[in-house]
């Protein structure tokens, strides 16, 4: 027996129930160890990022200040200390942390444990090295750094990682807030989407699930805009408007409107029906571009951001288009933007196939199935939270 074996089996003891059981006893408490390991003592990150000293501040998100930590065995940890807004209690917050950090893909920045101290929440992530995305991508000095390879890599690896979220880890999640900045790239380039969960760490009222909205502002899909209504669809959108701010080096929610176009997805629509969507490509790629695959990507993108959400792709549809050489692919119809009118196409959705790879069936998973989105829809007023955006253009998480 090994040194941590009979430690455990030393554990085990006061608890046997008899010897058939002990095999049982022993599993269950080696799960309950390893869960554990999750659960980071305070004293543990007042360590590891020296009394979160303003040195070790990485930013400060939505949720609250992030700082980078160092732990006694070498590890870097970034320890985001969650704001107190939160209504959850600590076991319902301690009950989520621990699922969402059985969540592990190499697309998404993994979860490594929690702590609650008091009534400070604290949640322990893997550091990764690189900025986020938006600090290359919108900074004309640095987006060079970011030639077409490394773009197309982190479109792939993006769509990876959503799909894990979304159909691949023990349940549904649905992200809410895909964007540049929530998008780390390792020492390698490799993608890692941040933040996934928040929307468990800080749950709303499961009466109104469905009429909350919360977001960044140029990202949010139209139907959870105006009407809160929330699917894995949403995603998918944010996803396309990624895309297209990949290839052009333009925001979306800062698009210049010398364009004769509202905004990056209308333009780019513009010149794609036109058939010179190649004039959307940001002039840094110039030298490292491939255009069949660009023009794929182009539009790969203006299919997620289409207005109606049972046309966007599942996630899974997504990555098999960007595994395929560059081929057939569906029309995209207009893009949706929030206030937009669109009419729900007639025809079948374009992935709803017998294979059962699906646009409109099992990837339109929702977080409130009761509610079907329906034919027609027209502006309505914007909800209270459409029109209520804070300075950082996210947009609250009350009732809309
Ligand atoms: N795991 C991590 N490794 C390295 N840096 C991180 C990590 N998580 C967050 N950061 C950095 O900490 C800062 C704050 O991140 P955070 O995700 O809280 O907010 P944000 O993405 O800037 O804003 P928002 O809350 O609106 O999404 C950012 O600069 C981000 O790059």
């Amino acid at each position: 027996m090994t040194r941590s074996h009979s430690f455990l089996h030393n554990l085990i003891k006061p608890f046997k129930f008899g010897s058939s059981r002990e095999g049982n006893n022993e599993e269950e408490l080696e799960r309950i160890a390893a869960q554990e390991q999750k659960v980071f003592p305070y004293e543990t990150l007042l360590a590891a990022t020296k009394n979160f000293h303003s040195h070790h501040k990485l930013g400060e998100g939505g949720f609250g200040p992030v700082y980078k930590g160092t732990l006694d065995d070498g590890r870097e940890i970034a320890v985001k200390k969650l704001s107190q807004s939160s209504n959850q209690g600590n076991k319902e917050f301690m009950n989520e942390a621990k699922l969402l950090a059985r969540v592990q893909h190499r697309n998404v920045v993994n979860l490594l444990g929690y702590c609650v101290h008091g009534t400070e929440k604290l949640l322990v992530y893997e550091y990764v090295p690189h900025e986020s995305l938006d600090k290359l991508l919108f900074k004309s000095h640095r987006r060079e750094q970011l030639d077409w390879k490394r773009r197309l890599d982190i479109i792939t690896g993006i769509a990876r990682g959503l799909l894990y979220l979304h159909e691949d880890s023990h349940s549904c999640i649905i992200h809410r807030d895909i964007k540049a900045s929530n998008i780390l790239l390792d020492d390698k380039w490799m993608p890692k989407i941040a933040d996934f969960g928040m929307a468990r760490l800080f749950p709303e009222d499961q009466t109104h699930v469905n009429t909350r909205v919360a977001g960044t502002n140029g990202y949010m899909a139209p139907e959870y805009v105006m009407h809160g209504h929330l699917s894995v669809k949403a995603d998918v959108y944010s996803y396309g408007v990624l895309v297209l701010e990949l290839i052009s080096g333009q925001r979306n929610s800062m698009f210049s409107l010398e364009m004769d176009a509202q905004n990056l997805l209308d333009w780019s629509y513009k010149l794609y029906k036109k058939g010179r969507s190649i004039e959307m490509v940001d002039p840094s790629l110039a030298a490292s571009a491939v255009e069949d695959q660009v023009t794929m990507c182009i539009q790969l993108g203006l299919l997620c951001v289409q207005g109606d959400p049972q046309l966007r792709p599942s996630m899974r549809r997504v990555v098999v288009m960007l595994s395929k050489k560059p081929g057939h692919m569906d029309e995209p119809t207009r893009p949706g933007a929030p206030g937009s009118r669109y009419r729900r196409s007639r025809r079948p959705s374009p992935f709803s196939t017998a294979a059962g790879t699906s646009g409109a069936d099992s990837d339109s998973r929702t977080s409130d199935s009761s509610s079907n989105y329906t034919a027609t829809t027209t502006t309505p007023a914007p909800s209270s939270a459409a029109r209520e955006i804070d300075s950082r253009g996210k947009r609250p998480m009350h009732e809309a």
